[in-house]
């Protein structure tokens, strides 16, 4: 296959997209010796605007510049983390995805500067989260903690960390990983105790819908296992139409023998309600497993629980 001589990559230009960027960069690289890559940073509304996402325009707020400098044809492939993707509308008309990269690890972490484990977090300890899914969670089980708003990018968290604006965060293992900085981990979260968001350790690799010849090279990166999963997570969330306030959970499961499993929850956000699901599809298609487990949920009242949460 003939790959282009220059593939331009859009990121958003945090330390952990740049990592993403460079991943993405040596992945091509292996693939394509005579293909030369540039990177091409930009700054979204989400990176820019610290205060609450609800407030600006929650949904795409990570991705939205990134996506139109793809379509104004600045970049040819854009890299985004597939959890800040929305998946409640269809992607930006004109762009789609040529490939998901293998997962990276799906579970979120703890950052006690003591080492402190969850359980062994004192009365009144502040946890640096604006996460709507990771605050109610921990309402739910640890109700003895107090979250407190905290944005911006990882390294930004740490810093703040350091400085003493709280005692505690509660960051994605795989960002971690990528920041270089997985030192900082006190407890690594099983999914049943903090349940990964859908796409959790995902890069997506995005391309303008009519560039076939950076669709076709970029799609050798895909990984099958990891599209059928996020095939199944983002249609669930899809057919679900929550909020950006709306707390909901899973992730799917490639399994061995090409059965594939979604586990997913959605929450109030004090935590005292929580509906659940578990499927598993073997001859079914990724999207029908995500489209019946949301349709599970919704039976069981999801509904009326993300319609009753301001937003
Ligand atoms: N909201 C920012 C964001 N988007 C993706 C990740 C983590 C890496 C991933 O799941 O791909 C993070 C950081 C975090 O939540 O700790």
């Amino acid at each position: 296959m003939s790959a282009p001589e220059l593939i331009r990559i859009v990121s958003r230009d945090s330390p952990m997209a740049l990592a993403q960027v460079e991943r993405v960069r040596a992945e091509l690289a292996a693939l394509y010796p005579n293909t030369a890559t540039e990177v091409v940073p930009v700054r979204t509304t989400g990176d820019k605007w610290l205060g609450d996402l609800s407030k600006v325009e929650g949904k795409g707020a990570f991705t939205k510049e990134v996506d139109a400098a793809l379509l104004a044809g600045e970049a040819d492939l854009a890299v985004h983390c597939v959890k800040d993707i929305p998946a409640d509308r269809p992607l930006p008309a004109g762009t789609t995805f040529a490939a998901f990269l293998e997962r990276d690890d799906i579970r979120d972490a703890l950052v006690h500067p003591d080492g402190l484990t969850l359980d062994q977090l004192p009365e009144g300890t502040r946890i640096g989260t604006s996460s709507v899914r990771r605050v109610a969670q921990l309402a739910s089980s640890h109700p003895h903690v107090t979250c407190i708003p905290f944005r911006g990018n990882a390294n930004r968290r740490l810093a703040k960390l350091a400085a003493g604006e709280a005692d505690a965060l509660l960051l994605a293992v795989a960002g971690l990983h990528r920041i270089g900085r997985p030192d900082v981990i006190s407890e690594t979260l099983g999914p049943e105790t903090m349940c990964p968001p859908i796409g959790a350790g995902v890069l997506a690799l995005q391309c303008r819908e009519g560039d076939t010849a950076t669709i076709d090279a970029v799609g050798a990166l895909n990984h099958p296992g990891t599209f059928r999963e996020v095939t199944a997570e983002r249609m669930f969330l899809h057919v679900l139409q929550g909020h950006c306030n709306s707390p909901i959970a899973g992730y799917a499961t490639a399994h061995r023998n090409g059965d594939l499993s979604l586990r997913a929850c959605v929450f109030t956000p004090d935590g005292k309600t929580v509906l659940n699901a578990h499927e598993w599809a073997g001859p079914l298609d990724p999207a029908t497993l995500g489209t019946s487990v949301a349709v599970t949920l919704l039976r069981q009242g999801a509904r009326e629980l993300i319609d009753s949460i301001a937003h």
